[in-house]
């Protein structure tokens, strides 16, 4: 896909509070302006990558672009699942990512619990395809070490 790997780094805000409490899969939400930062061709749907919260160590993660057809969202959002847990919310810190790969379309569901499902099968073909060289390569990337506070996008 001609725009990956895409990095992209912003603060994390508040969505629909649905990912935890209706999914049990929490997605840190980027904020409107990074969401428009995106470039305007870059397909929608379900992504994988590395994240890193803060200067925090840098994990898988699964990643979602879109409206969430399943909720008939009228903002598109782009969320990110790191696959770990955490101990607290991380509201407000700077989320970076790296998007290295494409996993399907975003798709509506007759069931919640088929949408919770699909998306554990993409958070463990994730995981999977995260451990193949050429993705595994860019946890190491330097845009990680990057000074705190630098908003940068895709440079
Ligand atoms: C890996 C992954 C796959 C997803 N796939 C879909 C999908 O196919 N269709 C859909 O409507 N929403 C999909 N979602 C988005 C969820 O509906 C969304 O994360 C949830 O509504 C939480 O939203 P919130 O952050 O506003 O609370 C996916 C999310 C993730 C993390
Ligand atoms: N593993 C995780 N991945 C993503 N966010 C997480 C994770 N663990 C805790 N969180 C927190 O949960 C929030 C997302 O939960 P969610 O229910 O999707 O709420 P919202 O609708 O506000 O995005 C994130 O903003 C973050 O602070
Ligand atoms: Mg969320």
């Amino acid at each position: 896909m001609r725009h990956l790997p895409y990095f992209c780094r912003g603060e994390v805000v508040k969505g629909f509070g649905r990912g935890s409490r209706e999914l049990g899969i929490p997605t840190a939400n980027f904020s409107e302006q990074v969401v428009e930062s995106f470039p305007s061709d870059i397909p929608t749907g379900i992504y994988y990558g590395w994240a890193c919260v803060g200067n925090g160590d840098v994990h898988k993660m699964v990643l979602s672009i879109g409206w969430n057809p399943f909720y008939k969202n009228i903002k598109k959002s782009v969320e990110t699942h790191i696959i770990h847990t955490f101990k607290e919310d991380f509201y407000g810190e700077i989320l970076s990512i790296v998007i290295t790969g494409f996993i399907r379309p975003e798709k509506n569901f007759d069931s919640l619990d088929a949408l919770i499902s699909a998306i554990q099968e993409d958070i463990e073909e994730a995981k999977r395809q995260l451990d193949l060289p050429e993705h595994l390569k860019l946890k190491e990337d330097n845009f990680f070490h990057l000074p705190e506070g630098k908003i940068v996008n895709n440079h």
